[in-house]
């Protein structure tokens, strides 16, 4: 976590300003919230389903907040992203305890992994509508609410939004659903970059590569035992921290960037700038199948093509 006196910021770079994070109560949202309570926030309200999780993430950003000497008022509000009514609910609840709210993170998020041919419709759905539709329902939900705040859409004024995306430049291999979803979150990001920004509203994206989370410690076993193999192979030798992604979501949301508009800073040591092939060599090769490219599959199937084109 970014602490007083090793923040790479200043203690003042959200000074007084309300933080809505998704996701807040863990990983790299609960390291976000931490990173603008020492920004200087006045506000910060950490969203997510579990409400237990959520008050005991609270309890650690009070406690470390008070140890360092900072003023900023925690509000654990549970909310779940898919579903709009509860957004709205949970932003309303935001609005009439801090009056306001400056930044958004949009940070809830996750998939589970699975060969795309194996993927569920209901699969699909909890991905696409948590990841995609979710983001979007917060985005439109904060929207709303500010706009019925104020005339004018006075209070839409200076609103900055931080989408969390993953590395799905090169594909998802095995992760279908959320590189799908994902990728509808950048073009969101584009799009609302350009529509929002005669309100005021600036809007931009952070995509992590492999980061060091909670989060990683859902996945199933032998996916785990592959991570640390995936990390080294980064560009930089390791896998991100916490506070790493954080640091960048608090850049976008500070005035530092406020000439920084439908951006997607990729917080990854560089693994973005591999080939997707190469995460898909991780996974073993399915035991019935050869594969689509091996030399005697391709002399099988298409031999006789491949030798009459040397002609
Ligand atoms: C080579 C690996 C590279 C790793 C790169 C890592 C990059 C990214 C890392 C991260 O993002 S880490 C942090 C994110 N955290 C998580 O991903 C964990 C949270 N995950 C989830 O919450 C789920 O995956 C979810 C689907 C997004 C939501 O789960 P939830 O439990 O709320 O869904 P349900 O509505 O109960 O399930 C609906 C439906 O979805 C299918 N399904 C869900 N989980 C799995 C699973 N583990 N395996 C297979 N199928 C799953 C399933 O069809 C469910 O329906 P039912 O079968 O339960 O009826
Ligand atoms: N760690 C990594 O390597 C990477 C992470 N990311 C993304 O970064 C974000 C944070 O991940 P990380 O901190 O690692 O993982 P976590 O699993 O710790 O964080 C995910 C958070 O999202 C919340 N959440 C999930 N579904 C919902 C929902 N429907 N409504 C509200 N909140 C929800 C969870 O809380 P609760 O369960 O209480 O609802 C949890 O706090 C995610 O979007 C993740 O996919 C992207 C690339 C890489």
């Amino acid at each position: 976590m970014v602490g007083r006196g090793s923040s790479v910021y200043a203690n003042d770079v959200l000074g007084g300003e309300v933080v809505l994070v998704t996701g807040g109560g863990s990983g790299i949202g609960l390291a976000t919230a931490w990173a603008a309570v020492a920004g200087g926030a006045a506000g910060v309200a950490i969203a997510g389903r579990k409400g237990h999780r959520l008050e005991a993430a609270a309890e650690v950003l009070v406690e470390r907040g008070e140890a360092e000497g900072y003023d900023c008022r925690i509000l654990p509000v549970v909310m779940d992203i898919r579903h709009l009514a509860s957004v709205e609910s949970g932003i309303a609840t935001v609005i009439d305890v801090f009056g306001r709210i400056d930044v958004v993170v949009n940070n809830a998020g996750g998939q589970y992994v699975s060969p795309a041919e194996d993927i569920s419709p209901k699969g699909w759905r909890a991905v696409v509508d948590t990841n995609l539709t979710g983001t979007w329902n917060v985005l439109v939900g904060v929207f709303a609410a500010l706009d019925a705040a104020a005339p004018d859409k006075a209070a839409l004024r200076g609103l900055r939004c931080v989408n969390v995306v993953a590395d799905m430049w090169a594909g998802m291999p095995h992760m279908a659903h959320s590189g799908a979803a994902r990728a509808g979150v950048v073009n969101l990001t584009h799009t609302l970059a350009v529509e929002w920004a005669r309100y005021g509203i600036r809007i931009n994206a952070v995509a992590p590569g492999i980061i060091v989370s909670s989060g990683l410690d859902s996945y199933p076993a032998p996916v785990r035992a592959a991570l640390p193999s995936i990390a080294a192979a980064c560009p930089t030798g390791r896998g991100g921290t916490e506070s790493e992604v954080a640091a960048a979501i608090i850049f976008l949301a500070s005035s530092g960037a406020s000439y920084v508009n439908g951006a997607v800073l990729r917080v990854d040591g560089g693994s973005s700038l591999r080939k997707g092939i190469e995460l898909s060599s991780f996974f073993p090769p399915h035991p019935a199948i050869p594969p689509y490219h091996s030399a005697p599959f391709l002399a099988d199937k298409y031999g006789a093509f491949i030798q009459a084109s040397r002609l």
